[in-house]
């Protein structure tokens, strides 16, 4: 644990990261004071900066496995650290400039490690692109970015990171919690109550797909008018499809053990595609279709807690975009049964802008010289230092 007198004073930092669902950049602008048990996060300004349509188009391509060249790996590259340049600068419109950037960048390749025989593993690899050193150069911000690499690096996940920020914001004195993220991909960090020992029992893994098949879905049925169903309504007025739910939970996926992450890779176009072939014989229409795909997060995200969990929580906080869907809330909390399901927003930290809020602070720990991952939810043997720091 770390004392706070380094950092006795406020902190203005600005954290960045557009997620696997490719809806645009998240920006927030925080005051950050203390370092870990006593850290305190103000959110001055929060706002989504959707991506220019074409360049939303290509990354989607790219995620997707449409091989493109090193030029246009590069031309990428810069187009996203400009949109996230943009984002930086607009974000702090109005405010006392920013002293610190951190930046997740997007997401276009994830592999996890794979065991190669005793004590060994074959590294993952991790894909961001929206180099840092771009972001500073354009906003003369020192920029921290890069996050992942660390991390697998030792041989770790590289995700999920943001299970340790949860830990210091999001826990409680008395009371065992899950915070699951609904965001391209769910995923959850279990922290028990704050006694003794607390910290080593956290645990955070991928649970799998949460709105990323569904936004496909929805892209497909209504040929590309529409990105998302709108508070689930779409899928409100189906009715799932439970075998296929059945067929569905025997990807090998949501049996692995934890720690364990994923991402379009294995949960992107390919597998919706063949989501809809095992649908056919059953001729769903496209409100159950979605209602199935809704039952299939549901699922593996009750799935996951009741085989890995060393205990039920005692309260589920849900944030990232999926919490606004009521659908998907209201189904997650019928499959919960007892245990109450309710937004981070309840718990004082923005759902919106909670990944946002946490590349600030891992930036701002990257300064202190402050660990960022939580080896029980990476799988990495050890903390280490996370990000790459660019001087502004
Ligand atoms: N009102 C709403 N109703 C239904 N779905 C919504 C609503 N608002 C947002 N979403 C869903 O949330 C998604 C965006 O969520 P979010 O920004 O958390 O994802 P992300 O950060 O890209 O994902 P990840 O956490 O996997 O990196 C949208 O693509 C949409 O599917
Ligand atoms: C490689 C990658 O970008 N992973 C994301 C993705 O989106 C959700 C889930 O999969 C999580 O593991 C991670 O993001 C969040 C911000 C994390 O690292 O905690």
């Amino acid at each position: 644990m770390y004392s706070s007198q380094a950092s006795a004073l406020p902190h203005r930092v600005i954290g960045l990261i557009s997620g696997t669902s490719v809806d645009g950049i998240d920006a927030a602008l925080v005051e950050i004071t203390g370092t870990e048990l006593d850290l305190k996060v103000e959110l001055l300004a929060g706002k989504t900066y959707p991506y220019p349509a074409d360049l939303r188009e290509r990354i989607l391509a790219v995620c997707a496995g449409e091989a493109i060249s090193m030029l246009e790996l590069a031309d990428m590259d810069d187009a996203i650290a400009l949109a996230f340049a943009q984002a930086a600068q607009n974000i702090q419109i109005g405010y006392q400039p920013a002293n610190l950037i951190g930046s997740h960048g997007q997401t276009v390749y994830h592999r996890p490690p794979k065991e190669a025989g005793v004590g060994k593993t074959t590294l993952g690899y991790t894909l961001q692109l929206g180099r840092g050193e771009m972001i500073a150069y354009l906003t003369g911000i020192t920029t921290v970015s890069n996050f992942r690499v660390a991390d697998i690096a030792v041989g770790g996940h590289g995700a999920p990171l943001v299970p340790r920020v949860d830990a210091f914001l999001l826990s409680h004195p008395h009371e065992s919690r899950c915070i699951q993220n609904l965001g391209g991909i769910g995923n959850l960090a279990y922290i028990p109550a704050r006694t003794d020992d607390w910290l080593s029992q956290i645990r955070g893994w991928d649970t799998g797909p949460s709105n990323s098949l569904l936004d496909l879905a929805v892209e497909r049925l209504t040929s590309g008018t529409k990105t998302y169903d709108e508070d689930g309504q779409w899928a409100a007025s189906g009715t799932p499809c439970y075998p296929l739910v059945k067929k569905w939970l025997t990807h090998e996926y949501f049996h692995l053990s934890p720690p364990k992450s994923t991402g379009r890779e294995l949960f992107g176009v390919a597998y919706l595609n063949q989501c809809f072939q095992d649908a056919e014989p059953y001729q769903l229409s496209p409100a159950d279709m979605l209602a199935t795909l809704t039952e299939l997060t549901v699922a593996s995200i009750v799935h996951s807690y009741r085989t890995f969990l060393p205990q039920m929580p005692q309260r589920v906080f849900l944030c990232g975009g999926g919490s606004r869907n009521l659908y998907l809330k209201q189904r997650l909390q019928l499959a919960l049964e007892t245990v109450p399901v309710l937004t981070t927003d309840e718990a004082g930290v923005s759902a919106d802008f909670k990944e946002a809020i946490a590349f600030a602070v891992l930036a701002y720990w990257r300064q202190l010289g402050i660990p960022g991952n939580l080896p029980t939810a990476t799988g990495a043997p050890h903390e280490v230092l996370l990000g790459e720091v660019h001087q502004g």
